[in-house]
């Protein structure tokens, strides 16, 4: 059953199923919170309200049509401070759409998305678009996810160990991620070839666990207490409460007018 409801003057969605609950804001077209049946809350989401026009801290903001920094344009493009549409809502899932042009590029071309979540014993999210831009275009796509942990200090993450990164707080040094990965430790890390993890928060005795496709990058993002600092949409304390494992697709393979590309990605929890 889909109900429509306003928070921090943002109209929401909240789809409950016998299985558990998802809630949605249209601005960003972002999953607030994923609330599966007799389980703590999955989604970390700051308690500091959004600023009109910025983008929502936490839950999984839609990274595209780029990841990270532009010139003259919105960090991690401009999915998520867009209006999204619902589309569809059904038993189990939400469709919601946008559509627009590709403002960053000289031609006014089209473009369409569509973001599916489905709920059942586990959250799948596809994100899909295509553009009608005259020649092929480069995208990337990241799904921002800020998982709820007891503490950094208390997670063990698996099937990242041992990988090609970029380490942005090393000027983008080509590294490899070491045997046992330390979430305490600050971390804004690209890594290759992934198609998944498990994260074991033995704080709060669960493994979260996500499985990708046509996403074959997981940025591993968690900044040191004084990078929070100057961060004002955190509330304070909310740095240890959260860990960014973010579904990418970093291709820079261009993507052909009407082609439609897919980044899917399917999270579920289970007791330790
Ligand atoms: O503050 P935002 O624009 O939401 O970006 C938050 C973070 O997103 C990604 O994880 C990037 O790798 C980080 O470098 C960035 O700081």
């Amino acid at each position: 059953m889909i109900k429509e409801y306003i928070w921090h003057d943002k109209p929401c969605l909240e789809l409950n199923t016998p299985l558990g609950k998802i809630q949605i804001s249209l601005w960003g077209g972002q999953l607030l919170q994923w609330l599966p049946e007799n389980a703590n809350p999955v989604f970390w989401l700051s308690k500091v309200p959004p600023q009109p026009g910025k983008p929502i801290r936490g839950g999984i903001p839609v990274c595209w049509p780029w990841f990270g920094g532009k010139e003259g344009y919105e960090s991690h493009g401009w999915a998520r401070t867009s209006l999204w549409t619902l589309e569809h809502s059904d038993d189990q899932s939400v469709t919601l759409s946008l559509s627009g042009s590709l403002k960053h590029l000289p031609e006014n071309s089209r473009f369409e998305i569509q973001q599916r979540f489905i709920v059942t014993d586990t959250l799948t999210q596809i994100l899909s678009f295509k553009h009608e831009h005259s020649t092929p275009i480069l995208f990337q796509t990241a799904l921002h996810s800020y998982f709820s942990v007891s503490h950094p200090g208390k997670v063990q993450i698996k099937g990242l160990e041992d990988k090609a990164y970029k380490d942005k707080l090393a000027n983008y040094a080509v590294k490899r991620t070491p045997h046992s990965i330390d979430a305490n430790l600050p971390w804004d890390a690209t890594i290759s070839n992934t198609e998944g993890w498990q994260l074991d928060d033995s704080g709060l005795n669960r493994r979260i666990e996500c499985q990708t496709n046509n996403a074959d990058t997981t940025v591993l993002w968690h900044p040191s207490d004084q990078t929070t600092q100057a961060m004002p949409d955190i509330h304070p304390g909310g740095n240890s409460e959260y860990l960014c494992l973010e579904t990418a697709n970093l291709e820079d393979t261009p993507v052909p007018p009407g082609q439609l590309v897919t980044v899917t990605h399917t999270i579920s929890i289970t007791s330790l």
